[in-house]
């Protein structure tokens, strides 16, 4: 049976002590990442108040007036932390841009820690501005996302013949996995937008896997195998999981790294989402995990370190950093 829609999968029986009952869940969750790279998750245990209060916060944030929030301009930051403000970011960079503020963070940091000197473009401190509580909230909810992905990584590792730590080993202190909250407006009246612009335009994530959290007002959607466009509309507490470009070089193109976008909304409305980006530490030596190789497929992609590929894919992405670099 191939899957056309976004599967969801109760990811509780992976808290069992007994690995018996993973299994059911390590095969659903193999299967959804070979058909369609996307499924949902319940049973994460993070509680709906936790999620609720995380949807407070984000609207407090972006509420906050513009000079405040331009203090955490990102394209100032020399790590990627911190506000991006409408336009930024250019999903898809034949349409228009997508209309959207964002925040990004990640571990917090000190300059001097010999990490950030290796790597100070993806390494070192965030921006938070004055929103009191604001830092405790993201850190507190950064963390238990990251447990939640280290389960469903443990669970790939199952499911590819490799040890249980073989991804969480990469996943120690300093992993670079980013949490970003973003805000889409409604456009402004006189914006002038054909018909087929998207509130986020269609692409792939960058890294291991993305654990998004989505607000009630919908629009995500997803191309599956059958290059149909079909949505993954909110369900209550469940987080949506796909799989990123890192994930599917790593796998060799046997778990899908799958497009998706945001629809257009409708006039006057604003949406809220929360996606959290599951990528390893920058020296992370990606290549062809070995029972991804086989005798239909050989190795397709040569070694790269997880810091190399997103660093090439950021500079793809951003209009402010290619405006730098012209
Ligand atoms: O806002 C959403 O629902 C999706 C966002 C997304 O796909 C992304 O930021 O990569
Ligand atoms: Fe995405």
């Amino acid at each position: 049976m191939t899957m056309n829609n976004v599967p969801l999968i109760d990811i509780s029986p992976l808290l069992s002590d007994n690995r018996e009952d993973w299994l059911p869940v390590v095969e659903n969750i193999d299967q959804a990442c070979r058909e369609i790279g996307f499924f949902y998750i319940q049973g994460h245990g993070i509680s709906s108040a936790q999620l609720e209060s995380m949807f407070t916060l984000a609207k407090t944030f972006f509420a906050q007036p513009e000079d405040i929030k331009q203090q955490l301009l990102i394209a100032n930051s020399s790590n990627h932390r911190g506000w991006g403000s409408a336009g930024a970011e250019q999903l898809d960079p034949s349409k228009p841009s997508d209309w959207k503020e964002t925040f990004d963070m990640a571990l917090d940091i000190h300059p001097e820690h010999p990490i950030v000197k290796a790597c100070p473009q993806l390494y070192g401190p965030n921006q938070y501005g004055v929103l009191p509580g604001f830092q405790q909230q993201m850190n507190q909810h950064y963390g238990l996302l990251i447990n939640v992905a280290r389960r469903l990584l443990q669970a790939m590792a199952i499911a590819l013949k490799l040890p249980d730590d073989f991804f969480n080993q990469y996943f120690d202190d300093q992993h670079i996995s980013v949490l970003r909250m973003i805000h889409y407006p409604p456009r402004p009246a006189d914006q002038v937008v054909d018909a087929d612009a998207k509130a986020a335009g269609a692409h792939t994530d960058y890294g291991c896997l993305t654990l998004l959290l989505q607000d009630d007002v919908g629009g995500l959607e997803v191309r599956n195998a059958q290059d149909e466009w079909v949505a993954a509309p909110p369900i209550k507490d469940a987080l949506v999981v796909n799989i990123g470009d890192l994930m599917q070089r790593w796998t060799n193109d046997y778990y899908r790294s799958t497009e998706h976008r945001v629809r257009n909304l409708s006039p006057g409305v604003h949406r809220y989402s929360m996606p959290f980006f599951v990528e390893p530490r920058y020296d992370t030596p990606v290549s062809c995990i070995p029972s991804c190789i086989t005798a239909e497929r050989d190795a397709r992609y040569p070694l790269i370190t997880s810091g190399e590929w997103i660093l090439s894919r950021f500079a793809a992405t951003y209009a402010y950093r290619t405006q730098d670099e012209s």
